[in-house]
């Protein structure tokens, strides 16, 4: 992989929102979907206008319908793959999906099969794929049987976690500290220290870590953090009468919370909360928003996701354009998607979806939640320790 010209610079794109957008939106402001995710256009609140013509903003601009799709209804899932089934047939609904993404579990030989005589790199998502979703961020703490999970595939895979949370946040989570992490979805890495053309990066810098190992720390939108910061101060000022809403400092990213505000409700609904999103970062050009599961993330305009990160850390641990190597990812949220088209694209590994709901995605497989995340973590071991006999 040639690190000049895919990672050496994240390139900043057009900041001019002006022309580009449907509906005359900026740019920034409507819902990026990289993989094209299905957002319903039918779908219709009755919400009351705060100004007129304000709430059409954030309506207009997909903002609502991609809210809503962050957990859509059974009967749209269905719909969305064309099964003939009724709302209640899910079970049937998600085994029809399983035909597209086969369960990682019951495809494990085929998989191990294919891993023989190679490399298996590991990448894990966190929120939703080592924790299981929870309605209060700050308590999403991982099972201790996933931390031993995590602790004894470490031991035989490269592995890496990449979140949307800051790193130390999602370092405090996992507590291990024999792999790598990746905050802020990719732009805040914390790696091995290579003498490669990336330690030479201007974002790219010589660090120790906790137990005084030197690392590499890569952030590629570390210009950023003065305006994020403000941003997050606007946005919980701008948030705060809204029941249940929760903004999160991720660092370079800032996420607003909508899990616990009422969808209805017609004071603060999370037509409220999108219009207060979109009240804020409209006057950053530089800034985008992305959807996750009942979040909106405010993150910087740069060439930079969770599918670079992966792209970054093969390169850092001198696994990248390795024949022999078998990169896996797990994730289960739109930012995971990134990853998974990187992986597919260059025929390199294995998306793994976590979900328990039929969704498109650029995965191969899937797992319906964490505890089968954790099963095939104990299956990689169980099958690396049996073949070493
Ligand atoms: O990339 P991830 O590790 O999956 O992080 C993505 C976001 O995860 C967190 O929010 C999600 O999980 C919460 C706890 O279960 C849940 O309450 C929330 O509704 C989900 O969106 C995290 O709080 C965000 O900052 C991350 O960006």
């Amino acid at each position: 992989m040639d690190m000049k010209s895919n990672h050496g610079a994240p390139v900043l794109t057009d900041p001019a929102p002006i022309n580009k957008s449907r509906l005359g939106i900026p740019s920034n402001l409507l819902p990026y979907s990289p993989t094209g995710a299905a957002f319903s256009p039918s779908l219709h609140l009755t919400i009351p206008r705060k100004k007129p013509g304000k709430l059409d903003d954030v309506r207009a601009s997909g903002w609502l319908d991609a809210m809503k799709a962050s957990s859509p209804p059974r009967k749209k899932l269905t719909k969305d793959f064309n099964f003939e089934v009724v709302s209640d047939d899910t079970d049937v609904a998600y085994r029809i999906w399983t035909l597209k993404y086969p369960s990682a579990l019951t495809s494990f030989e085929q998989i191990t099969n294919y891993a023989k005589e190679k490399r298996i790199v590991l990448f894990l998502d966190y929120d939703g794929t080592l924790s299981p979703i929870v309605d209060d961020p700050e308590c999403a703490f991982m099972s201790d049987s996933m931390r031993s999970a995590v602790r004894n595939v470490v031991k035989y895979f490269p592995t890496a976690i990449i979140s949307g949370r800051s790193r130390d946040k999602v370092c405090e989570f996992v507590g291990l500290t024999e792999l790598y992490y990746a905050g802020s979805h990719g732009m805040d890495i914390m790696g091995p220290v290579r003498h490669s053309v990336s330690d030479d990066h201007p974002n790219s810098i010589r660090s120790t870590d906790e137990q005084g190992k030197e690392v590499n720390l890569f952030q590629p939108a570390s210009e950023f953090l003065p305006m994020i910061d403000e941003v997050f101060r606007s946005l919980v000022e701008i948030t705060k009468g809204i029941k249940g809403a929760k903004v999160e400092n991720n660092k370079f990213c800032a996420s607003v919370h909508y899990r616990n505000v009422d969808e209805k409700v017609i004071v603060a609904s999370w037509a409220t909360v999108a219009q207060c999103v979109h009240d804020i970062i409209k006057d950053y050009p530089r800034l985008r928003l992305t959807h996750g599961r009942k979040v909106l993330e405010v993150r910087p305009v740069i060439k930079w996701d969770k599918g670079k990160a992966v792209e970054f850390l093969l390169e850092s641990l001198a696994l990248s354009n390795c024949g022999d190597v078998l990169p896996i990812y797990v994730g289960d949220d739109r930012t995971d998607e990134d990853a998974f088209k990187v992986l597919r694209e260059g025929n390199r590994g294995y998306g793994i979806l976590v979900s328990s709901v039929p969704k498109e995605s650029k995965a191969f497989y899937s797992l319906r939640d964490p505890s089968e995340v954790m099963e095939f973590l104990k299956s990689l071991v169980r099958w690396k320790e049996s073949s070493a006999l």
